[in-house]
């Protein structure tokens, strides 16, 4: 089966409403400019929630391709739970996706894998796509463990998903030392772990669905990068952070076809 690879920009807390303007538009432009085929790579951008109005607005005025998303939801519909955002609103400002329990909402703000799991339920309450992050700290890699670290988060992670619901989520795998650190982790890491969770998804959801899912990863990827991760058999795309904020940069991930070599 065929999956379609998706290149997703985390801004993380980067760029006012009005620099999402820019941002998306040089994005919009320079993957126009070289002529990018957006059913062939889906390209995502998830800014704070303050600038999604703004996408929105940019993207249905000028019938963009670029999808959008945001960066975390609450497990609420609504209600008296201050600063929180519910998915509701999210999916009325047209967002297509949602990141889930990445490193750093788990590590600030101490969410655990079972809250992760009510996330990812909220986001399929509103028709929300979830990109559920997953991923090992320094230590447990160390120890060696990593794999039944990562494995276990993705089993309690989607454990209250129905079968037919785990056929769309999209899965990233993010191994936390290499975030933001430059250290990227090598092919043969990535696909490790990629691999495990594929082949535990066939185990759980039957070969048909692990077939289907979309894997990610994410770590210091950039353009110089990205061609050898997307050579990984179960890599079919990117979580980027850093580089997703330079539009120029992140078209450059998004048409990794272009840095391949013929012997890739
Ligand atoms: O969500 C994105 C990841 O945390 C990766 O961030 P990074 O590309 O800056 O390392």
């Amino acid at each position: 089966m065929s999956r379609i690879p998706l290149m997703a920009g985390n801004w993380k807390m980067n760029l006012d409403h009005l620099e999402a303007t820019h941002l998306v538009q040089k994005l919009d432009w320079t993957l126009r400019d070289g002529r990018h085929d957006f059913g062939a790579v889906e390209v995502v951008v998830c800014p704070p929630f303050t600038d999604l109005r703004t996408v929105q607005t940019l993207v249905d005025g000028d019938r963009l391709e670029v999808k959008y998303g945001a960066q975390d939801l609450s497990v609420h519909d609504s209600g008296a739970y201050t600063g929180e955002v519910s998915g509701k609103f999210l999916a009325k400002l047209g967002c297509s996706y949602v990141i889930v329990g990445h490193s750093e909402r788990r590590e600030y703000h101490h969410e655990t894998d079972a809250v992760v799991a009510d996330k990812l339920v909220a986001a399929y309450r509103y028709g929300l796509t979830p990109i559920f992050c997953c991923g090992e700290g320094l230590e447990i890699r160390k120890a060696g463990s990593h794999v039944a670290h990562v494995l276990e988060q993705v089993r309690a992670g989607l454990a209250q998903l129905t079968p037919e619901q785990v056929t769309s989520v999209v899965i990233a795998y993010e191994p936390i030392w290499a975030i933001g650190t430059g250290e990227v982790a090598t092919p043969d890491d990535a696909q490790e772990v990629c691999g495990a969770i594929r082949a535990q998804l066939a185990e759980s959801y039957g070969e048909a669905t692990a077939q289907g899912i979309r894997i990610l990863y994410g770590g210091s990827v950039k353009s110089g990068n990205i061609a050898a991760i997307m050579a990984c058999p179960d890599v079919d795309g990117a979580l980027v952070g850093g580089s997703a904020l330079d539009p120029v940069e992140f078209a450059s991930i998004c048409r990794y076809q272009q840095h391949l070599t013929p012997d890739a």
